[in-house]
């Protein structure tokens, strides 16, 4: 690959199930840079207000909830780490208890503008230490990293979309499987874009479909992108 030029931020952003966080940590590991999941400090942030009992109709007690929040975010793409307190939660917060409340703690407007700025503090510190920084959400191309070098969309339809995360989830992709993924996939898209655009590509943003790609196939064609940057 051309050498890249260092400290380098990749911004992917994408709806849920698009491929954004496998693609990315790929994407990570075939440039030798570190990998951001933004996604997983909401997440992590409402396992939080869960343990603490936080009352999630309460945007000041959640948004409280955000500024105290003692987290750690790990950016091996290998394996990427998340620790609130010292407690490893990367696995806890990928159940369906936080997946089906997340929207409603990454919807507070205070919350976004405490983790954003998190985010941005991170990407910098990351890419300055591993020379590449891969970042991924929901809004990182348009308000955390709107001036990194490479911006992507990584898209799905709606069908391949629900495929993957059913797949995943229940290792099956028949219609009672398709049903029981709706909620963590399209009506998580529904709340997540009130304070989000991720639908549509922002100006100098690239949209990559990979609606008929494998996965080998959308981490080349991300790779593709990252190579054109280099090489300008
Ligand atoms: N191009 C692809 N073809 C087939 N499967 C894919 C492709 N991209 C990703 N997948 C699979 O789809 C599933 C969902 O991918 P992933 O978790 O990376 O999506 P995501 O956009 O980060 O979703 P979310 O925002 O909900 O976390 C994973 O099992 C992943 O391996
Ligand atoms: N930059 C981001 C990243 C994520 N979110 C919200 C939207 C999702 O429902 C939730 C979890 O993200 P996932 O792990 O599914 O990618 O976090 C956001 O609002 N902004």
């Amino acid at each position: 690959m051309t050498s890249q030029p260092t400290p380098f931020v990749i911004a992917i952003d994408g709806p849920s199930g698009s491929g954004k966080s496998s693609v990315s940590r790929a994407v990570a590991s075939s440039v030798g840079g570190g990998y951001l999941d933004t996604g997983a400090m909401y997440r992590a942030l409402t396992w939080r207000c869960l343990h603490d009992e936080v009352d999630l109709q309460d945007p000041e007690a959640i948004s409280a909830a955000a500024l105290s929040l003692p987290l750690e975010m790990g950016d091996d793409p290998s394996a990427p780490s998340v620790h609130v307190g010292g407690t490893d939660v990367a696995e806890a917060i990928r159940s369906s208890g936080i997946s089906s409340r997340v929207s409603r703690v990454a919807t507070v407007p205070a919350v976004r503008t405490e983790m954003q700025r998190r985010q941005r503090a991170l990407i910098e510190d990351i890419a300055a230490r591993r020379g590449t920084c891969v970042a991924e959400g929901r809004d990182i191309t348009t308000v955390v990293a709107p001036d990194a070098p490479v911006r992507i969309l990584l898209t799905a339809s709606q069908e391949a979309r629900l495929r993957r995360r059913s797949l995943e989830v229940h290792g099956a992709s028949d219609e009672a499987a398709i049903a029981a993924t709706r909620d963590q996939v399209v009506r998580r898209d529904q709340d997540d874009s009130t304070v989000s655009q991720f639908t549509v590509a922002a100006d100098g943003v690239v949209a990559v479909d990979t609606s008929d790609l494998d996965f080998d196939g959308s981490v080349e064609a991300v790779l593709t992108v990252v190579r054109a940057a280099w090489a300008s």
